[in-house]
C-alpha cells in the first residue's frame, strides 16, 4: 500500500489557531500519512496512535519526543529521564515519580487544595466579569503546585514561560521557538537552581525526590533532573487543561447545569474536557528501525508524529466525537498518553481540576463567554491567551 502525503505544516499559525481541518484530513487520508514538509510520518486515527503509545519498543522515546532527533542533533537541554528515556533508564525515575505523584500521596493535599480553590473562587466571583485564564486557570495551579513542590515564593514567574518554551521546543525551530530564545538562558538558570536539594522545602515533591536518591531508588545525579520534570511539566499543562474545561463549560450551558446538579461529575467532566480539547496536542516517536504500522512500513530514522488531539476525536472510536458531553464515558482517551509513558502527573491535574470545578459549581449558576476568547499559540499545547467570561451566582 502506498503512503498518502499531505503538504501541511502542523505547526503553522493557522493550524495552531484551528487544527480541526488538518485533523479531519489526516483521519480521512489513511492510518499513516507522510508529511513531506518535515519528512515525518503522521498517525492520527485512535487505533494507530494507541498502538504506537503502547509499543515503546517499536516507537521509542530515547531519541526525543519532539521533531529533533537526539541521535543527530544536540538537545537544547539535557534530555528528560522520563519523557525522553526508554527502559531500562526510564524505569527507576518513573517508579519514583509514580509514588510521589500517585493518588495515595496526593490525599494529604486534598483538604488544602480544596480550601485554596474556595478562597480563590470567592475572591474572583466578587466580579461578574473576568478573564478565566488569568484569574482561575493560571492563578489556581500557581497557588497550589509550586508550594507542593517545595519552591520558595520568589521567582515563580519563571515557571510559565519556561514551560511554554519547553513545549515549543518539541516542535520545529519556528517563530514560536525563536520568540522564546532570548530568555532561555535566564529561565533555565532559574529552573536548574530550583532543582538543587537546598532550594527545596523539606516536605514537598522535590524533597521527596531527593529522599528517594538517599534511599538509593535513583542516584543523586539523577535527582535534579527528576525535579526539573516537575518544574517543566507541572504548571503550563494544568493551566491549559483547566482553561480547556472552563471554555467547555462557558460554551455548553446544558453541561454546566449537569455539573451543578451533580458536582460529583467534576472528575469525569475534566476527563471529557481533556479528550475534547487535548491540551497536549502532539508528541513524536522515532523509528529506530523500519517499523510496520497501519499496513505500511515507516523507514528507519524517521520521526513519527502522533496527533493525540485527532485520535481523541476519531469517529472510529468516539460517537459524536466533536461534542463535549458529560454523559459520555471518556475513559481510554489519549489526552494523557497511554502505556509506559502515560502522564505520571495526571492525578495532580485531576485533583486541581476537581478542586476548582467543585468550588465553581457550588457558586456559579451560569457561566458564559463575555467576549471572544483569544488563542495562545504553542507548538505542542492547545491553549487560551484569554477567556473573558460572565458569571451569574446562585
Ligand atoms: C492537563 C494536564 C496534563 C496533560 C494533558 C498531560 C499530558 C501528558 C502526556 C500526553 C504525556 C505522555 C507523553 C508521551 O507519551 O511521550 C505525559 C507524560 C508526562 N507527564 Fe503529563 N500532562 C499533564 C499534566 C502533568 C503534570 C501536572 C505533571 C507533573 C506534576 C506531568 C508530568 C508528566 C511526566 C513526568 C510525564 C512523562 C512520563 C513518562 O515518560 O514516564 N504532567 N503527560
Ligand atoms: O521531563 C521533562 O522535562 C518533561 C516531562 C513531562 C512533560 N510533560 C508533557 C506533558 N505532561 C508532562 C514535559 C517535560
Amino acid at each position: 500500500m502506498t503512503i498518502p502525503a499531505l503538504d501541511a505544516d502542523p505547526f503553522a499559525p493557522d493550524v495552531l489557531e484551528d487544527p480541526a481541518p488538518l485533523h479531519a484530513a489526516l483521519l480521512a487520508a489513511g492510518p499513516v500519512v507522510h508529511l513531506p514538509r518535515y519528512d515525518v510520518y503522521a498517525l492520527a486515527r485512535y487505533e494507530h496512535v494507541h498502538a504506537a503509545l503502547t509499543d515503546w519498543q517499536s516507537f521509542p522515546s530515547g531519541a526525543g519526543v519532539g521533531l529533533s532527533d537526539f541521535r543527530r542533533e544536540k538537545p537544547w537541554r539535557p534530555p528528560s529521564l522520563l519523557l525522553e528515556a526508554d527502559p531500562p533508564r526510564h524505569d527507576a525515575p518513573r517508579a519514583v515519580l509514580s509514588r510521589i505523584l500517585g493518588p495515595r500521596a496526593l490525599r494529604r493535599l486534598r483538604p488544602a487544595w480544596f480550601a485554596e480553590a474556595e478562597t480563590l473562587v470567592e475572591r474572583v466571583l466578587a466580579e461578574p466579569e473576568f478573564d478565566a485564564v488569568a484569574e482561575l486557570a493560571q492563578a489556581f495551579p500557581l497557588r497550589v503546585f509550586p508550594d507542593a513542590v517545595g519552591l520558595p515564593p520568589e521567582g515563580r514567574e519563571h515557571l510559565l514561560p519556561y514551560g511554554d518554551h519547553a513545549f515549543n521546543a518539541f516542535g520545529p525551530p519556528n517563530d514560536l521557538v525563536e520568540k522564546g530564545r532570548p530568555r532561555v538562558a535566564e529561565l533555565s538558570a532559574w529552573v536548574d537552581s530550583r532543582c538543587r536539594r537546598e532550594a527545596l522545602a523539606p516536605d514537598g515533591f522535590g524533597a521527596r525526590i531527593w529522599a528517594a536518591a538517599d534511599h538509593g531508588d535513583i542516584t543523586h545525579a539523577q535527582a535534579p533532573l527528576v525535579v526539573r520534570s516537575l518544574l517543566t511539566a507541572g504548571v503550563d499543562t494544568t493551566v491549559h487543561g483547566l482553561a480547556a474545561a472552563l471554555y467547555a463549560f462557558a460554551t455548553h450551558p446544558d453541561q454546566w447545569r449537569r455539573l451543578r446538579e451533580d458536582p460529583g461529575l467534576a472528575r469525569v467532566a475534566f476527563e471529557e474536557a481533556v479528550r475534547w480539547q487535548s491540551p497536549v496536542q502532539t508528541f513524536f516517536r522515532t523509528a529506530d528501525r523500519d517499523v510496520e504500522t497501519g499496513g505500511v512500513v515507516i523507514p528507519e530514522g524517521r520521526k513519527i508524529l502522533m496527533f493525540l488531539g485527532a485520535a481523541n476525536r476519531d469517529p472510529r472510536r468516539w460517537a459524536n466525537p466533536d461534542a463535549f458531553d458529560l454523559s459520555r464515558d471518556p475513559s481510554g482517551h489519549v489526552g494523557f498518553g497511554m502505556g509506559l509513558h502515560q502522564c505520571v502527573g495526571q492525578h495532580v491535574a485531576r485533583l486541581e481540576a476537581e478542586a476548582l470545578l467543585t468550588a465553581l459549581a457550588r457558586r456559579v449558576e451560569r457561566i458564559e463567554l463575555a467576549g471572544t476568547p483569544r488563542r495562545h499559540h504553542n507548538n505542542t499545547l492547545r491553549a487560551w491567551e484569554s477567556l473573558p467570561v460572565r458569571v451569574t451566582l446562585g
